[in-house]
Formats: C-alpha cells, structure tokens, sequence
C-alpha cells in the first residue's frame, strides 16, 4: 500500500468553499481541512470543537484519498487554495495529503501556533505562525518556533500572525515581530466571546471587535510601526462564530 493509502489524518471538519476571513490570504476563495486536536489551550480559543478532548467523538481519523475526494467534490474539482487548520494541523501527518493536492495543482497554506515544527512545511504554499501573546495563557516556546521557520525553507510563503487583547499582547507582538524582521506580520483584534461550540448563532461582540480594532490602528500608527497589517476577522464579522464558514 502506499504511504498515501496508509496514512489517516484526525479531521473535525472540510467544509467550503468559503473565503479566508484571516491575515495574509483574506478574501481569497478556499476550502478548509480542520485537523482535531490540539497542544495548546489557548484561553479565548474561538475553535475549541477542534481542540477540546470533549468533542473527540466529532473527529474522524480519515485516509488521504477520503479527505481529497471530498475537498475536490466542494471545489468543483477546480484547483484553488486549501486551508488547513485545526486545533493545531502540525501534529498532524500531512505530507501525502499536500502530495496529493499538488499532483491535482491544488495550493496548501497551513495555520499553526508555531509549537511544532515539521518537515514537510517545506511543502507548503503558505504558512502562517501564530505564536500566542500573554492573555491566550500560553508560554511561546521560541526555539520550537524557529524550527518551524527552518523546516519551512525558501518555498512557503511566511507570515506572522498575532491576536491581540490588550497592551501586554502588543508588546508581544512588537517583540515577536522585531525577533523577524523579515516577515510580514498581521495583527487581528482577538475577538472575546467564543461561544460554546454547541450554540452556534450566540451573538459576536462586534462593537468589542470593532473596538479593539480601532485602539489597534491607534496604537500601531502611534508608535509608526508602519509594517504592520491590521485586519480583523471578516468571517467572524460577516457569520459571527458558526461553523462551517
Ligand atoms: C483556531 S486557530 C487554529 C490554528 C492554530 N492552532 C493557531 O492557533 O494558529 C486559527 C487562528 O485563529 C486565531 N484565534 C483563535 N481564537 C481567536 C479569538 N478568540 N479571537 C481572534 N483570533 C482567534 C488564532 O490565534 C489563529 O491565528
Ligand atoms: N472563513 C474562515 N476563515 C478563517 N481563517 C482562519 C480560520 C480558522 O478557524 O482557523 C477561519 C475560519 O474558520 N473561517
Ligand atoms: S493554538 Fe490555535 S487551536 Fe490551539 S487552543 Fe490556541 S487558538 Fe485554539
Ligand atoms: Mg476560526
């Protein structure tokens, strides 16, 4: 059998297509594969039906040919970008899933916190690390990070992306970014009120978002810090929390 055939990647979700509400491919037309499970607990985690244990029943080990065939039946079977996240996607094996998107001219762009670091990122199109500021409860392992940097090499296209609460978190950010120079780095106002994975239509703070977004430009443009993007969720603005969108 081959590796493909072998592998079975933990799925929470593929649904598409839908636009990328996030960073530095917003707006842009994809399908997303949702991995399960996750290394990190962030505090104000707006996906936690991928990262809490208690939803496991959700997630199904699936083979590389069950996950394709259901990304090329949602695309049409018309190549585009596909979107993987999760939870976190790197704990994942996905090599011979983007091998097996790249035969058919698909693109891979892959989200994660930047905890795990994996070879086959060299294989992407996109990564986009998120390393997590101080409100998420997280520590950043910024070894493990730069390994993600490393294993990813010349090909993928980078970015950093930073959710941000308070003035502790743009520290963060600020010092995370100056750590890269090189990057181009996205800061979205971190939206507060993830609601319960079950209540799907529970109501998006969006004057707290909207909010944070303008004390953000206020602070970036302030302080000059003109490399900087500042873009907030449009997803969560347009659907608010639901799933599937
Ligand atoms: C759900 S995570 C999944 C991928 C990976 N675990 C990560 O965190 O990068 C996708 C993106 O959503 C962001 N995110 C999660 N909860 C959020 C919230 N409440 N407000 C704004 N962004 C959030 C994360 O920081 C990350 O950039
Ligand atoms: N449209 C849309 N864009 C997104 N960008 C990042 C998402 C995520 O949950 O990882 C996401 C999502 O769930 N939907
Ligand atoms: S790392 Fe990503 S998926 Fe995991 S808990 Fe944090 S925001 Fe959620
Ligand atoms: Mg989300």
């Amino acid at each position: 059998m081959s590796a493909a055939r072998e592998t079975h990647i933990r799925v929470s979700e593929i649904f598409g297509p839908t636009i990328q509400g996030e960073g530095i491919l917003i707006g842009l037309p994809t399908v997303f594969v949702r991995t399960g499970g996750c290394d990190y607990r962030c505090s104000w985690c707006d996906t936690l039906h991928a990262v809490d244990s208690d939803y496991r029943d959700q997630w199904h080990p699936m083979s590389v040919d069950d996950i394709w065939q259901e990304v090329v039946r949602l695309s049409g079977n018309k190549p585009l970008t596909v979107s993987l996240s999760g939870g976190n996607p790197a704990i994942q094996p996905l090599r011979p899933l983007l091998e097996r998107g790249h035969e058919d001219g698909y693109r891979f762009a892959l989200e994660t916190q930047g905890s795990v670091a994996k070879d086959w990122f060299a294989d992407l199109d996109v990564l986009v690390l998120s390393p997590k500021p101080p409100s998420s409860g997280m520590e950043t392992d910024w070894s493990a990070f730069g390994a993600c940097l490393r294993m990813a090499g010349k090909k993928p296209q980078l970015a950093l992306k930073i959710v941000i609460f308070d003035d502790r978190d743009y520290l963060y950010a600020r010092a995370a970014a100056a750590r890269y120079p090189r990057l181009p780095v996205y800061l979205q106002p971190g939206n507060h009120t993830p609601p319960p994975p079950a209540d799907d239509d529970a109501k998006v703070d969006i004057d707290g978002i909207m909010d944070r977004m303008r004390w953000l430009i206020d602070k970036v443009t302030e302080d000059r810090w003109f490399e900087a993007r500042v873009l907030p969720q449009l997803h969560v603005l347009l659907w608010g929390n639901k799933r599937g969108v």
